[in-house]
Parts: structure tokens; sequence; C-alpha cells
């Protein structure tokens, strides 16, 4: 028993942008971009919503023709048949999502509604750039516990897991150290449950304190709040310190050897991403080899066992770092980002879709997907197709 990967989908906005288109805005060179990055060009939405990217991924993944404005491409399970899935049969949407259209209706609300899953319970997840691997955690746990013999939860055979970008709208297209890096899409899978050997096998998720703040991104909120709350905390503030200090619950007493409060102060991030890239580079090294090493161990499997690692497509040098440190051939990693750039939580899926596509991933084989990035998180998510 377990939840198996039917259909698979991405989308890109129609719009290319070079590395040479980049060099006449920043300063900056195609030379440089692909030595460090990997990265020729990416696609950057020019009307295309986070939603419509979304919907054409998911769609493509449920084998849905449609004449859609992005560009598209999916896969769907042989044995599933021509038939496409009917968007009312499925139970759960999941977007992962940095860059949403909107805060609320939450962007898998959105993708509902147009998609006209109109039984499916949906929500957003935020985990950056690890968005993919937490997204189908999720929704295996959600599926696995839904299935178990005597639940009580809500039927959920089939899920929607859609990682989707527009971080167009939130790159510093002024800073050449990060503007480069990013692109815009959306990439969905279909899982359904099932009585098959297939499946997730395995999940790894693991969260760090971000303490310098290499990677942020603000939520762009009013501060200004009116006067009148002000006035009314200085009121407070002083009634209480006439009142004496307050007490802390036992066992939440501070201790003088507890580590001090980050400097950070999250009101602070920057509207755009802000990124340190070389904390970030030393971050990612390690968590994306602990997150397959980790797979693995968990489902019982060799690391050579594994026909394709698809990795969160930040940077090749990462990618080449993992497969050195992990002694494979760069053969056995899908590698999407010359075309797609980084997408964030979308990127894995996307690369995902490629793979299948291309067919260097088939039915039988064994396959790792693995996320880093924002958080700080990373993750890992073994499956048999
Ligand atoms: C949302 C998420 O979760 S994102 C998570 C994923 N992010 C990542 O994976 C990023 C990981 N880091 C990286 O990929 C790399 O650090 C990069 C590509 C960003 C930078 O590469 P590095 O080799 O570290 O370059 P570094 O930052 O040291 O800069 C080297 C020089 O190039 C310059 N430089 C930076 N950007 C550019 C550019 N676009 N073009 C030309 N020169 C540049 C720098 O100014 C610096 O110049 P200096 O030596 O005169 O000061």
């Amino acid at each position: 028993m377990g939840c198996t990967i039917t259909g698979c989908g991405k989308a890109a906005p129609k719009l290319v942008v070079t590395n040479d288109d980049l060099a006449h805005l920043v300063d900056t060179d195609d030379e440089w971009i692909v030595q460090r990055t990997g990265i020729r060009a990416r696609r950057i939405a020019q009307g295309e919503s986070a939603t419509d990217l979304a919907v054409a991924a998911a769609e493509a993944a449920l084998g849905i023709e449609s004449d859609s404005a992005v560009e598209r491409s999916g896969w769907r399970r042989p044995a599933s048949g021509s038939k496409a899935v009917d968007p009312a049969s499925i139970d759960l949407v999941i977007c992962m999502t940095i860059s949403p259209d909107a805060a609320m209706p939450s962007q898998a609300a959105l993708v509902r509604r147009r998609l006209g899953a109109q039984r499916a319970v949906c929500f957003d997840l935020n985990a950056a750039c690890s968005g993919c691997v937490y997204g189908l955690s999720v929704a295996e746990s959600m599926m696995a516990a839904a299935n178990a013999p005597g639940s009580a939860r809500n039927p959920l055979r089939r899920a929607l897991v859609i990682g989707v970008e527009r971080l167009s709208r939130v790159v510093d297209w002024s800073d050449r150290s990060t503007c480069i890096l990013f692109g815009d899409g959306a990439g969905a899978v279909l899982l359904e449950w099932s009585d098959a050997e297939t499946g997730i096998r395995s999940t790894f998720l693991r969260n760090t304190d971000d303490i310098d703040g290499v990677l942020t991104l603000g939520a762009g909120r009013k501060d200004d709040l009116p006067p009148l709350f002000a006035a009314l905390a200085a009121e407070q503030a002083s009634a209480r310190q006439s009142a004496g200090p307050a007490k802390a619950a036992p066992g939440f007493e501070k201790s003088a050897d507890q580590a001090p409060e980050s400097a950070l102060d999250p009101q602070g991030f920057p509207p755009h991403i802000a990124m340190s890239g070389q904390a970030v580079f030393r971050f990612a090294t390690a968590a994306v080899v602990e997150a397959i090493e980790e797979a693995c161990a968990r489902a019982g499997a060799d690391v050579d066992e594994v026909d394709l690692i698809v990795p969160h497509q930040a940077n090749e040098r990462i990618i080449r770092y993992a497969a050195k440190k992990l002694g494979l051939p760069m053969e056995r990693f899908q590698l999407s980002i010359e075309s797609s750039a980084n997408t964030s939580a979308a990127s894995a899926l996307m690369a995902l879709t490629d793979a299948l596509v291309q067919e260097r991933l088939r039915v039988g084989d064994t396959a790792v997907m693995v996320g880093f990035g924002g958080g700080l998180t990373a993750g890992s998510v073994l499956f048999h197709l």
C-alpha cells in the first residue's frame, strides 16, 4: 500500500530571458553565470499569474487538454490510460509557494476553484525551496493516515501537490548576485493511494535555524498602524511596570547560559529575496548529501540502487558537489537548471516532469527527490515509480 505518482506536469511562462538579456540590466555576463550556476536562461511571467501556471501544470498532470496560454508538458502513468482524471475526484490540493497571487484566499484555493476540484480540501505550504519534498511528505502522511484501517479522517485517495512560483515579483532586479538565479514556473504531481508496492517509501525532513539570516524575503506587510495602538502600548507597559516583574511559568525561567536571541529583526527583512550566497552554498552542499543518504537509509536502500536523483535546481555546482561526495556519476542526477533557473518550490517537480517526459525515469525505477532552502529547510523523498 502506498501513494503512487500517477501524473506529473510542469508549466512555464512564455517569455525567455537569457543571461545576455540580463547583462543589459546588471553588470554580469553569460560566462560568469554559466560557470558559477549552470543557468543559461529563465522564464519570466509577463501577465501569467501563479494561478495560471499552477493550473496549467496541474492539468498536464491530470491529462487534461487545454488551450492554456502558458507552455506546459506532462506525463501520465501508462496504466492510467489516456483518460483524463476528473478534477472533481481530487480530495486534496496542496500548493507550495513563497510567491502566491494572494495571502488569502490561499494559492491552493485559487487553483481548486479554477480547476473545478469541488470536493478537495486545500491549503498552502511554505518550506521555501524545499517545498516539493515537504509537500510530498505532508500529502503522503495525510493519505497514509486517512487510509489506515478504522480511520475517522477525510477520505483521501487522490491528491494534487503543486509547487508554483512567480519569483520575478520578489527578486531585486538591481542585485546581480541574486537576480540571475531565479525564474518563474510550476510543477505538479498527482498522487493516488493504491495497494501497489510503488509510491513513496521514505521521507526525511530537517530544519536548522537561519541564525544569520542568510536567506530572507519580507512578507511586505504595512507597519503604519494607527497611532492609537502605540499610545495604548505605552499605557499598558507603564501599568505592568508598576505591578512588578511578571513571573515565568515553572520550567520556562531563562537560564544565564541560554543562547541570546538572534540579532535578526524579522521586521527588517527586505521585500525581495536577499541571500548570502556562499553561506547558502555551504549549507546546501552538506544538506543535500545528508538528505539523500537519509532517504535511502530509511527505505533500506543503498544509494547505488537509486536510478535517478531529482534535486532542487538551485545551482549545478551544488549538484556536482553532491555527486562527487556520494561517488555517483552526474548521469544519475536530473539537471533542468539550464533553461529554468531556480524556481524555488516548483523546481524539483518541474525537473521530475522533465525526467519523466525525457524517459530518464521509467515505471519500475527508484528515485530520490531532494530539496533545501530558506528556513533553513532540507529534506528528501524516496519513491518507486
Ligand atoms: C529561495 C531559496 O531557497 S534559494 C536557495 C538556493 N540558493 C542557492 O543555492 C545559492 C547558493 N549559492 C550560490 O549558488 C553561489 O554562492 C552564487 C552563484 C550565488 C555566487 O557564486 P560565488 O562563487 O559564491 O560568488 P561570490 O558571491 O563569492 O562572488 C564572487 C564575485 O563575483 C561577483 N558577482 C556576483 N554576482 C555576479 C554576477 N551576476 N555577475 C558577475 N559577477 C558577479 C561578486 O561581486 C564577487 O566579486 P568580488 O570578488 O569582486 O567581490
